[in-house]
């Protein structure tokens, strides 16, 4: 499978922090990357300099072969590059079915609106405001938003924080499909008993520098890993 993001040798300072000190990795088609590590180790930052919200000081972006390290966030989204927030914003006026419209709106491609709403599990909550959803059912719009621009790579931003096993199963289910249809998927997540069996490769960021990249069990095996971040969990989870 080709290679559809990669990402090269990228640095981030704010002010004298130095966020991301030489970050390279790259996603296949068909695969999905989950990246963990410690708080504030630059896992946000770095999905956020991918998707261009926040411009690297050096290192390049390629998403299809395609350099992408100067363009605009909806340049990337009308390239192929979905992404979900953390924190999902509601736009209180606006039911599920606008805001998947919008979110279409800067893709310039035709995608079938009921077909994703199925997909997601909204059919029946299009006509609800989108601030009296739950928090899974807003998790389900955000990746439907992700989704209405048909991205070949989706870039998901704790996506399964707060919500309960069922709904979590609900969710990586969505997210296998979209592997198996051959999107490149790279999830930054905390909750390691949803990522560790939904992801083909583990990357782990410690001080903003990758200190692991490959086997997602060998992960929990190395030691530079256990001791940057996963001992205490990792034996708590017993995986
Ligand atoms: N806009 C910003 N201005 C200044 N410093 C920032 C900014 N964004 C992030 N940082 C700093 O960069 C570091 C990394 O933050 P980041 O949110 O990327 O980490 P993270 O790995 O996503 O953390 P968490 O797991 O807690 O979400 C932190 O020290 C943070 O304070």
């Amino acid at each position: 499978m080709e290679r559809l993001l990669e990402v090269i040798d990228v640095r981030k300072s704010f002010g004298g922090n130095r966020v991301l000190e030489g970050v390279s990795f790259s996603v296949k088609g068909g695969e999905i990357l989950g990246i963990i590590g410690p708080n504030g180790s630059g896992k946000t930052t770095l999905l956020n300099v991918i998707s261009g919200l926040i411009r690297q000081d050096s290192g390049k972006i390629l998403l299809m072969g395609k350099d992408i390290s100067d363009a605009k966030p909806h340049v990337r989204a009308r390239l192929g590059m979905g992404r979900t927030f953390q924190n999902p914003r509601a736009f209180p006026s606006l039911i599920v079915l606008e805001c998947l419209k919008i979110a279409q709106l800067h893709s310039g491609r035709d995608v079938q609106i009921d077909e994703l709403l199925k997909k997601t599990g909204l059919y029946e909550l299009q006509g609800r405001a989108s601030d009296k959803l739950s928090l899974a059912q807003r998790k389900r719009l955000e990746l439907a938003k992700a989704l209405a621009i048909k991205p070949k790579v989706l870039l998901l931003d704790e996506i399964f924080a707060g919500l309960n096993p069922a709904s979590i199963g609900e969710v990586s289910h969505l997210i296998k499909q979209l592997k198996d249809e051959g999107l490149g998927i790279v999830i930054v997540e905390h909750v390691l008993s949803a990522l560790v069996p939904l992801a083909d490769r583990l990357l782990v960021l410690a001080g903003g520098r990758v200190i692991y990249d490959g086997d997602k069990y060998e992960a929990f095996r190395d030691e530079k890993v256990r001791r940057a971040y996963l001992g205490e969990r990792y034996s708590s989870l017993g995986v």
